[in-house]
């Protein structure tokens, strides 16, 4: 049920996000030729605030990720010891990279200093043995292939390519499948580690660290503006955006409270991860509001609309077509059927079902001298008053 590419927006952005930054940099690149010196210096700083910030915020996979720049960029320079090894295990090292990008794709961000910790830094150890493990796999598969030859094409060449490109579409599926800023940045930063390592991209190194630890940075600034101001299942805008938007609000404006009908009962006879569902459904529905309206979630099976500039007249049409569309929509659910016999022998039923659900909205225009408080309790007894004419109704 629901199969979509959900996070096919978030994919898009972050590509076209990245692909500008860099054709930016390319196109601005006279400008900061002359100022690699202080560019290499600042980097130390952009490394050292993201590790903090990103550990600040708990984004442990993000702080390993800069961690492991760091340490990149510290040898590279000198500062630590180790450059002709590095050289020498270009390729281990790299594909390693590649196994602990799927790694960190795989696991949550948890506490750094703690089990959980250990135990991602056991799996990143993992990577490179895997990686090696990798490499030998290849070397005897190329000289069993000389001796009796099996395999047509040349897979010495494929040592990197094959995990580049199977990471990479796993990554990618992974960033498609659910909105997440850290897999769609993770899978631009192997794009162009990738076409840096192949010497399709060139640019100084102490640039490409700034630009993707900057990306990183990015990441956390952004997903914790969700966190705060969204939603997490619907999507829509939360209570405390709709409570920092209200101060912006003029003189004129109106309020609609809307609610899904008998959602108690819904939940009882579907189960709650359906009821979730629903929620999410509705909530899309109710974003393509027009009118110069905002959905929130208010909370719960409820949700508010605002309309700055606008009166409760100016606004019912429009209220009255969301109404409409919700009680058209025909939902399919894959209903679990967990009293028969296959659902107890552990068996998913794949029974579909069609059901839709109904809304309710009250609506309020803010009188003179009104606070917001007021105008959505006014909104909340209209939606009271839709509920008592029966539901499925608009009520001012
Ligand atoms: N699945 C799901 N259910 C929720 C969520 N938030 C609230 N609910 C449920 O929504 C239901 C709200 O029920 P009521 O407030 O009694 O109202 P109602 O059944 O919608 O009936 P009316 O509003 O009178 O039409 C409760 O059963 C809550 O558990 C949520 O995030 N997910």
């Amino acid at each position: 049920m629901l199969q979509k590419l959900e996070g096919l927006k978030t994919t898009l952005w972050t590509g076209l996000a990245v692909s500008l930054t860099f054709a930016f940099a390319f196109y601005l690149q006279n400008k900061w030729q002359v100022k690699l010196a202080l560019i290499e210096q600042v980097l130390y700083g952009i490394l050292a605030v993201g590790i903090l910030f990103s550990a600040q915020f708990s984004r442990t996979r993000i702080t390993l990720l800069l961690i492991a720049l760091s340490l990149f960029y510290l040898v590279k320079q000198g500062v630590i010891a180790g450059n002709s090894w590095l050289n020498a295990n270009q390729q281990w090292l790299f594909v390693a990279v590649i196994f602990a990008l799927a790694y960190l794709i795989l696991i949550k961000d948890r506490g750094l200093l703690s089990i959980h910790g250990v135990m991602r830094l056991i799996g990143l150890t993992l990577c490179l043995g895997l990686a090696k493990g990798w490499l030998y796999a290849v070397d005897w598969l190329v000289q069993y292939n000389q001796q009796q030859p099996f395999i047509a094409f040349d897979i010495g060449a494929m040592v990197v390519l094959l995990p580049l490109y199977a990471v990479a579409l796993f990554i990618l599926y992974q960033s498609l499948r659910k909105p997440a800023l850290f897999a769609s940045s993770v899978l631009t930063s192997l794009v162009i580690t990738n076409l840096f390592y192949q010497q399709q991209l060139t640019m100084p190194l102490s640039v490409l660290l700034s630009l993707i630890a900057i990306q990183y940075i990015l990441v956390v600034v952004i997903d914790s503006y969700y966190l705060a101001y969204r939603d997490e299942l619907t999507s829509l805008p939360s209570r405390r955006a709709l409570n920092q938007y209200a101060l912006s609000l003029g003189r004129k404006y109106c309020v609609a409270m809307i609610d899904i009908d008998h959602f108690k009962k819904f939940n009882d006879t579907y189960g709650h991860d359906i009821g979730d569902q629903v929620l999410k459904l509705v909530a899309s529905k109710l974003a393509t509001i027009r009118a110069g309206g905002r959905v929130f979630r208010y909370g719960g099976e409820e949700f508010t609309a605002i309309f700055p500039r606008k009166t409760a007249q100016d606004v019912i049409a429009e209220l009255e077509r969301l109404r409409q569309d919700i009680a058209d929509y025909k939902i399919v659910i894959r209903q679990p059927l967990r009293k028969t016999k296959k659902a107890r022998q552990g068996k998913t039923s794949n029974e579909l079902k069609t059901v839709s659900v109904t809304i309710s909205i009250g609506v309020s225009t803010r009188s003179v001298k009104e606070s917001f408080e007021q105008t959505v309790k006014q909104a909340d007894l209209a939606l009271y008053r839709a509920k008592k004419k029966g539901r499925n109704n608009v009520s001012d």
